[in-house]
């Protein structure tokens, strides 16, 4: 690995339930968990503290149940309950590896691991802990992009980086059209403005206001997230400034 100096003392990840699935068609394959994990471990090597929002789109969305003509509240509240069930998962690849995490979860379940709370999230960041932020924003109707957004303001991050499954914002979703161009920087109006589907309207927005920059890239590239924060990498970055 690289001697490079990071350009953040503190970022918040956002990694993608749905990546966590890897070849498989529904939950967590654990060789994906495992490489996530050292890339986090290679980001801690640097020095740099590290929230983790994870998602739950391998295990549960609501939508998905509303679309049935379901109840959305209930599929969302099954859909925060899979992210938690990802944060356990893992916590365990990186204590597997000697780093030292918590999850802390929106919704409190005393038995399986501590209850959210901005001071415990950052007592724990100060230690050094890789804090896991789990059940989304505890709340139906928001989103795992969203709840990233809430928390790197909580944390004082100074960067959310959004581990996804392509590797940057595109005119339009590149899983759809093939001739979607990919943008190097943006501002957070212009995602906005044109609808750049690739982070939810309330988590852009939320980043516009408290002025922290998100970057897009490829959850699937091994190393990619230590290159990122010590300012290199294959992305997308989206900053006002
Ligand atoms: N303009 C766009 N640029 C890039 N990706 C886009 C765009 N519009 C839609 N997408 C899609 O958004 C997905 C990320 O959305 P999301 O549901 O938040 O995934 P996850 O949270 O699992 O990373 C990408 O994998 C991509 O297919
Ligand atoms: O604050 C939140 C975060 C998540 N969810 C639910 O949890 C699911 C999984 O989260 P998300 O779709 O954001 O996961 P990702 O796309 O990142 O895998 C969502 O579809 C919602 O049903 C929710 O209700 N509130």
């Amino acid at each position: 690995m690289s001697e490079a100096t990071p350009l953040y003392k503190r970022v918040l990840l956002k990694a993608s339930g749905e990546a966590l699935m890897g070849e498989q068609g529904f939950g967590i394959d654990v060789t994906v968990a495992d490489r996530i994990a050292s890339d986090i471990a290679e980001a801690r090597a640097l020095g740099v503290e590290v929230g983790v929002v994870v998602g739950g789109g391998n295990i549960f969305r609501g939508v998905a149940v509303a679309s049935r003509g379901g109840d959305r509240v209930s599929g969302d509240h099954m859909g925060m309950l899979g992210t938690v069930i990802n944060a356990l998962a893992l916590a365990t690849s990186l204590r597997k590896i000697g780093l030292d995490c918590e999850v802390l979860s929106a919704i409190s379940m005393p038995e399986i691991c501590q209850s959210f709370s901005q001071r415990l999230a950052l007592h724990h960041l100060g230690r050094g802990k890789v804090v896991i932020f789990a059940g989304g924003t505890g709340n139906p109707f928001f989103t795992t992009d969203s709840a990233a957004a809430l928390r790197a303001a909580e944390i004082g991050a100074e960067a959310i980086l959004k581990g996804t499954q392509v590797d940057g914002i595109y005119s339009a979703d590149p899983k759809k059209d093939p001739h979607a161009t990919r943008y190097e920087t943006l501002t957070h109006d212009e995602v906005l403005q044109k609808g750049l589907a690739v982070m939810d309207v309330a988590a852009v927005a939320l980043a516009r206001e408290n002025s922290i920059p998100i970057i897009v890239f490829s959850i699937h590239e091994q190393g990619a997230f230590a290159r990122i924060v010590t300012g290199g990498g294959r992305a997308t970055i989206v900053n006002d400034r």
